[in-house]
């Protein structure tokens, strides 16, 4: 592909041609999101990650994003709209590949075909899992299929100096998974990954509701009360802000309005965020003393989750580090991959090698 000694024009051509054949994607819990490259930007396509299938058949896919998201819950007898990962993982081959097809045609738009394709999926992906990714970004038609850490493909997306000797760390807080990897020379060189994220602290809502009000939530509701009042515990003094949700009195089966609170929400993300500092705690132990100054100037906070208030004022709290929090956060992981499948030689030893010169 990067054939040295044509003349630059020509080189020109072929890159644009290749650059234009070439999708990053978030194969995400919650969301799939493509990144296409287009000129020095990137076009973003985001698919909830729901497929619908037959009950009786569940390779037999009716519906993808969208269209299947509205039928969650809501399905007639015969139709279950389901996800196909979970926690990050694939937990059905035919309906993540639905899914990752239909991706590849949203992304793909007027071009007849997509060449290469870089998907990032959680960094403890063990080489079974790792293995089915590739296989069926094949399947869905892509002649090159590379799958990389979602923490590394959201270091590249948010432009971290990753080349660098000196170190830098991506916390990624998705909804079913979360990565802490610290990254030097254009490679990994930590990686702390836990299977929860922004999902549980819906469950956890619905759970306290129940418990204090005796009212039963639908996991979306508690989704929605999370992205408009939430918060984590943290010492600075946040607004507590309040929302309403209507759920069904356990008691009497009628619909009833109950309020929910920012506070009740930093009760429900508690157990997450204590896995998150734990697990930054950790890496930071493991820490080699050259990467740690780059780390503390260099630390980003990616994925849907770094939206909750005060996560920045408690992981410094916590672990000392001053984070950023990315304003971008839930596309960063696919522009990272975008970057990668357009140019592959970013992450070759050779590009490290360079950049420490
Ligand atoms: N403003 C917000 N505040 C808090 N949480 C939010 C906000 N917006 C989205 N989220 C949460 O972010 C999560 C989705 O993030 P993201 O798209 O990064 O995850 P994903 O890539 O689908 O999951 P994973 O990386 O675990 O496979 C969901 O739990 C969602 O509820």
């Amino acid at each position: 592909m990067f054939s040295f000694g044509k003349k630059n024009e020509e080189k020109k051509d072929e890159k644009r041609a290749a650059i234009a054949n070439t999708l990053g994607i978030d194969l995400g819990t919650l969301n799939t999101v493509v990144a296409k490259p287009a000129g020095d930007k990137f076009d973003i396509y985001k698919i909830p990650s729901v497929v619908a299938v037959k009950k009786e058949d569940p390779s037999y896919v009716l519906a993808v994003g969208e269209e299947a998201k509205m039928m969650l819950g809501r399905t007639p007898e015969d139709i279950i709209a389901v996800r196909p990962l979970r926690k990050g993982v694939i937990e059905s081959v035919a309906q993540a590949e639905a899914l990752l097809v239909y991706a590849m045609e949203l992304g793909a738009g007027d071009s007849e075909s997509i060449d290469r394709i870089v998907i990032g999926i959680p960094g403890d992906a063990s080489e079974v899992e790792r293995n089915a990714v590739e296989e069926i970004g094949r399947k869905a038609g892509a002649n090159y299929v590379l799958v990389i850490s979602e923490g590394l493909a959201a270091a590249i997306g948010a432009g971290l100096p990753i080349a660098e000797a000196s170190g830098t760390m991506v916390v990624d807080i998705g909804a079913g998974s979360s990565d802490i990897v610290v990254i030097s020379l254009g490679g990994i060189t930590d990686i702390e990954t836990i299977r929860v994220g922004g999902d549980d602290i819906d469950s956890n809502i619905v759970e306290l509701v129940k418990e204090k009000f005796n009212v039963e939530i639908g996991i979306h509701e508690a989704e929605k009360a999370k992205i408009e009042v939430g918060m984590v515990k943290c010492s600075e003094d946040l607004e507590n802000l309040k929302t309403v949700v209507i759920g069904k009195c356990m008691e009497t089966n009628k619909p009833k309005k109950v309020e929910i609170d920012s506070e009740m929400v930093a009760e429900a993300a508690e157990p997450l965020v204590k896995d998150i500092v734990n697990s930054i705690a950790a890496v930071l132990e493991r820490l080699s003393p050259e990467l740690i100054s780059g780390v503390y100037n260099k630390t980003v906070v990616v994925g849907g989750t770094s939206q909750l208030r005060g996560i920045k004022e408690r992981i410094f709290e916590e672990v000392g580090i001053p984070v950023e929090i990315s304003d971008d956060p839930m596309t960063v992981v696919a522009k990272g991959a975008a970057i990668v499948a357009a140019e592959p030689r970013a992450l070759e030893p050779e590009v490290r090698l360079k950049a420490m010169k």
